[in-house]
């Protein structure tokens, strides 16, 4: 990764695993007061979850790595994330990409025998922009 600097979460869970990824992907915002994000271009995104739980799977994983990349990238990677479901209604900004990502993993790992749990999302949109997006302790319940 060529970003790799990550703000920590204080947590007190046995485990903490971090996924990188990458997204390329297109967007706008629809309004006048975006400027030129109101056009349609793209981003290369980069990413990365924290995952904690105190328990593994029988695999000894806390989730294996492949499917939280699955979780995201099959669904957003080369798309227009203006089109999807997730984002109606919605203006696919830093922010809400964050929590949005953030919000799908933690609906996959709730079906999770171990039930791990994401706390932290990072999206980096330009290599000068990146949001950080954490929970509230009580969504995770
Ligand atoms: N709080 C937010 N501000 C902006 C967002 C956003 O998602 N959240 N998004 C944009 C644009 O979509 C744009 O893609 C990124 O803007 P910016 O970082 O300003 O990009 P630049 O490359 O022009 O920035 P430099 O400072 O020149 O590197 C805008 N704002
Ligand atoms: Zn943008």
């Amino acid at each position: 990764m060529i970003y790799n600097y990550y703000p920590q979460v204080p947590h007190s869970y046995r485990y903490e695993l971090n996924k990188d990824m990458h997204l390329s992907a297109a967007h706008y915002i629809d309004n006048d007061l975006a400027g030129k994000c109101q056009k349609v271009h793209g981003h290369t995104y980069t990413i990365n979850v924290t995952i904690v739980g105190d328990a593994l799977d029988k695999l000894g994983f806390l989730i294996d790595f492949k499917l939280i990349k699955d979780q995201i990238h099959k669904k957003y990677d080369h798309s227009i994330l203006n089109d999807h479901p997730d984002f109606k209604g919605k203006h696919p900004t830093t922010e809400v990409v964050a929590e949005t990502i953030t919000t799908e993993i933690n609906r996959f790992l709730k079906q999770q025998t171990n039930q791990p749990k994401c706390i932290q999302t990072i999206v980096r949109e330009t290599p000068t922009s990146y949001v950080v997006y954490r929970p509230k302790a009580s969504e995770l319940e």
